[in-house]
């Protein structure tokens, strides 16, 4: 399976959100959608699955383009779901009944209910009605909807919101195992360490488009990275290719430097450094600061 946007421009009135956004994706894979508050991220959701009018552009999948027919609208809602908001649960039904509700449209037949509760912890109150539930309890249950509904594509929008530490982690499991049964996922989030642990590419909407994609498995170069307030930089080797980010964030190539010169240049930067110091390539975050914050390299430090 393949989801292939093409050229595709959302204007809101005279306001341009998306301007000619192009990507293809594969089955297998999880995508994180990165970008500040209003810049598209739920614009492009709802464009793909066409809740709103399209100014220009494709939708595709599998090389089939999905127009504006009735016909074809119904045949993409039923490859894709959308993270279902908190404010569309029913108070009076119970977890159990939504989970049942989403299977039945999506995935009738199938008798994946007990499993998907027990995969997400839920056994203890699934069966109470959802106004007796916390924020973190909707919000898992919203995702358990998803996960009984089991489309082939899945648009999941702020899933980690409300989830302490121990859910997001237990989320981001299923997510892994589930992108393996072909599905091409795009989970839209603020928590950018998190995304690192699961997504296979990152993209960064600015400007109207993708402005940047980042493939986790393929950013192999390595960095030294801490924080530094900038008056304390003279204390550092700092060599060409080095970030200063955001007026903290220290990232130092390390590929050219020997096992010695590492341990010396991070044992140096913990003297200064207000939160760890680690050695690894440029994760989700250090790419938002460099892309929405500005980017200062070496030669201007
Ligand atoms: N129905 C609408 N009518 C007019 N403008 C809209 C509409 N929906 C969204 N917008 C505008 O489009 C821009 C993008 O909004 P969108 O909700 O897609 O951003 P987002 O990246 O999902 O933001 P967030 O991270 O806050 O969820 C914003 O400037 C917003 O004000």
């Amino acid at each position: 399976m393949s989801l292939t946007v093409r050229n595709l421009t959302i204007n809101y009135g005279t306001n341009t959100v998306l301007k000619e956004v192009n990507f293809n994706i594969p089955d297998n894979t999880i995508i994180g959608l990165v970008a500040p508050n209003g810049t598209g991220k739920t614009t492009l959701f709802n464009a793909i699955i066409r809740f709103i009018p399209i100014n220009s552009g494709e939708i595709l999948i599998d090389d089939k383009v999905y127009k504006n027919t009735t016909g074809d609208v119904k045949a993409l809602h039923s490859k894709i779901t959308f993270f279902p908001d908190q404010a569309e649960l029913y108070e009076d039904f119970s977890g159990v009944e939504h989970i049942e509700m989403y299977r039945d449209i999506w995935n009738p037949g199938s008798s994946n209910i007990d499993a998907v509760i027990s995969r997400l912890n839920m056994k203890d109150y699934v069966k109470n009605k959802v106004k007796t539930y916390s924020l973190g309890m909707r919000q898992r249950l919203c995702f358990a909807m998803m996960i009984a509904a089991d489309t082939k594509i899945m648009f999941m929008d702020e899933i980690m919101n409300g989830l302490d530490p121990v859910n997001v982690e237990l989320v981001s499991s299923v997510l892994q195992e589930i992108k393996e049964d072909g599905k091409i996922i795009i989970v839209a989030s603020h928590l950018l360490e998190n995304l690192d642990d699961y997504a296979d590419q990152i993209y960064f909407l600015n400007e109207q488009s993708i402005y940047y994609t980042y493939d986790r498995e393929e950013s192999h170069r390595e960095y030294v990275k801490g924080y530094i307030s900038e008056d304390k930089l003279k204390h550092l080797d700092l060599k060409a290719g080095t970030l200063y980010l955001d007026g903290d964030r220290i990232c130092i190539p390390a590929d050219n430097m020997s096992e010695k010169e590492v341990f010396e240049t991070m044992c140096t930067l913990k003297q200064y450094s207000r939160a760890e110091v680690s050695l690894g390539a440029l994760g989700t975050h250090e790419h938002y600061l460099r892309i929405y914050k500005g980017e200062r390299s070496y030669e201007t430090v």
